[in-house]
């Protein structure tokens, strides 16, 4: 697949805005696959929340389970190369000097949540921008999990439904969000470009 617009149209947002909400962005196909891959996972494992991969589990903040991607499955490297070909659009044209992806499916189960927060530190330098692609088919209004994303004034500038096909880009000391209750399972591939080494 050529995904040269879906590039040029993210970075474009990223230099005005420096976020981007698009519906139907991959293919229909990719993204099915990609929840059967989901569900299927039995790597699933509670997130943690401090910066040091120190497993500090905080309930009060953050309730869901990850499974960390690896490139076992065809719709995983299909979506990886998506991805892969985004890291250097934008290090060609915004000289991020973006050396790796990280990414982890995500489930939330009914009444999980994450609290708002940012996704880089800025004195750790190491996540610069942040991509969530959502995976829920059938996914209505009344279901929550919304991601809600403020800007520095803390107001909510994005409510975001995390439907099927819906990818999300921002630069990731930039904006502050978080993930409403869920009310039923809520299953997405969270990752972020970073410029330090593996
Ligand atoms: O799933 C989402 O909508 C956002 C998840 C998130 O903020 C994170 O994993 O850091
Ligand atoms: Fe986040």
């Amino acid at each position: 697949m050529n995904y040269e617009t879906l590039y040029e149209k993210i970075t474009s947002s990223l230099i005005t805005d420096g976020y981007i909400v698009i519906e139907d962005a991959l293919s229909k196909y990719l993204i099915s696959e990609l929840l059967t891959t989901a569900k299927q996972s039995q790597n699933f494992q509670q997130a943690g929340i401090s910066a040091s991969n120190q497993k500090h589990i905080d309930e009060n903040r953050r309730r869901d389970q990850i499974a960390w991607l690896d490139e076992d499955g065809s719709c995983v490297s299909e979506y990886l190369s998506f991805i892969n070909g985004l890291r250097e659009y934008l290090n060609r044209s915004l000289y991020l000097g973006l050396s790796y992806y990280e990414a982890h499916f995500a489930r939330y189960k009914e009444g999980n949540f994450y609290e708002k927060h940012l996704d880089a530190f800025k004195n750790f330098k190491n996540r610069v921008v942040t991509t969530v692609l959502y995976l829920n088919e059938d996914w209505s209004e009344e279901d929550g999990g919304e991601l809600l994303i403020y800007d520095k004034a803390d107001n909510v500038i994005e409510t975001v439904i995390p439907h099927a096909n819906t990818l999300v880009v921002f630069m990731s000391e930039e904006f502050p969000h978080a993930v409403e209750p869920a009310k039923k399972d809520r299953y997405s591939i969270a990752g972020w470009f970073r410029v330090d080494k593996r």
